[in-house]
């Protein structure tokens, strides 16, 4: 009998949650800081693994932080990009989506064009090479000013093309979406599609303003809509997708135990939650860990992992004849 971790590991699946900031790992920080001659805080691989003990999600973003700082030219964005898509490549992952973020490199005379090419170059070669399928989001630090976003958006403009979407990082407690209403409104206006990171450190009141007010058609996290019913309600009603992210959630504290994680719930509560990894060179692991450690601690069903798988194909932004098509090969590999 097949055992559902080795299942979880075979079945075509997507990621719809991934910062290619977070996917950067130690020993290609360090090889990539000594071709470009920066200095990084910590002197070994060893010394920053050992940093990688967060309480909150504050304490993570400081290190995610300087840990993007040796990123300068094209070809580093390039190598950790296709570092990270042949990782996931591995684990039969079928279609990203993925965000960048511009502010974190713009503020350190990092060009928009040197960012967007690298990342580019690698999700067009991984297609090339493996079929795999691909969404860019550009995202936005809400711990920046909406001066900050909007000209950053202006920066983007020669490069609409290549991005699909627009969302928003970074703090969350403080810096509610209301605070970018008139940047999403303007992405809205392009074309773009819009997502946020709500409810992962923030209050529920944060999810209603994405949805609300910014008319998010995806939801980043979501966790503490479970706190409010009316609101499970309306995400319910406008079937929108949560892109949940386990083992981040247990990194940041979101929440204390694997076993308590509420994907499950959610599931029963007839919420379209996915598996996703978010930054996993720094939470421990990239997409076949996340549904590992869900089906070890959390004990989820095979109707369960079958359902997940699902979600994150319907909720993603890809065109519709491939997602019939993926749909079809998890239906015959759960038959
Ligand atoms: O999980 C996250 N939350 C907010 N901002 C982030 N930036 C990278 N990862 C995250
Ligand atoms: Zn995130």
């Amino acid at each position: 009998m097949e055992t559902l971790i080795e299942l979880s590991k075979k079945m075509p699946k997507t990621e719809l949650h991934l910062h290619i900031e977070g996917t950067f790992e130690p020993e290609q920080m360090f090889a990539i800081a000594q071709r470009n001659q920066v200095e990084l805080k910590y002197h070994t691989v060893e010394a920053l693994k050992a940093a990688y003990q967060f309480t909150n999600l504050q304490d993570f973003l400081d290190l995610y932080y300087q840990g993007m700082s040796v990123l300068l030219h094209e070809a580093d964005f390039y190598d950790l990009t296709m570092a990270y898509l042949s990782k996931v490549h591995s684990e039969n992952v079928v279609h990203v989506e993925i965000f960048f973020d511009p502010q974190g490199h713009l503020s350190r005379g990092v060009p928009f064009d040197t960012q967007i090419n690298g990342i580019y170059n690698a999700l067009k070669d991984a297609e090339t090479k493996w079929g795999m399928t691909f969404k860019l989001i550009m995202s936005f630090l809400r711990h920046l000013s909406e001066e900050s976003a909007f000209e950053t958006l202006e920066l983007s403009k020669p490069f609409l093309p290549l991005i699909d979407g627009v969302g928003l990082d970074s703090s969350e407690v403080g810096h509610p979406p209301e605070k970018f209403l008139r940047v999403f409104e303007a992405c809205k206006d392009l074309g773009l599609k819009v997502t946020a990171h709500a409810g992962e450190e923030g209050p529920p009141e944060y999810v209603w303003q994405a949805i609300d007010q910014i008319g998010v058609d995806r939801i980043d996290h979501g966790n503490r809509a479970l706190e409010d019913d009316q609101l499970i309600e309306e995400i319910k009603k406008r079937g929108l997708t949560l892109t949940v992210c386990p083992l981040s959630n247990l990194k940041l504290c979101v929440v204390n135990d694997m076993k308590d994680h509420p994907i499950k719930t959610m599931l029963k509560r007839g919420l379209n939650a996915t598996v996703n990894s978010d930054d996993p060179a720094y939470f421990g692991g990239y997409m076949a860990d996340n549904y590992a450690s869900l089906i070890t601690h959390t004990g989820i069903s095979k109707e369960e992992l079958l359902q997940l798988a699902q979600n994150g194909i319907t909720g993603s932004w890809m065109e519709n004849n491939l997602k019939e098509k993926h749909l079809a090969q998890l239906r015959t590999l759960f038959a």
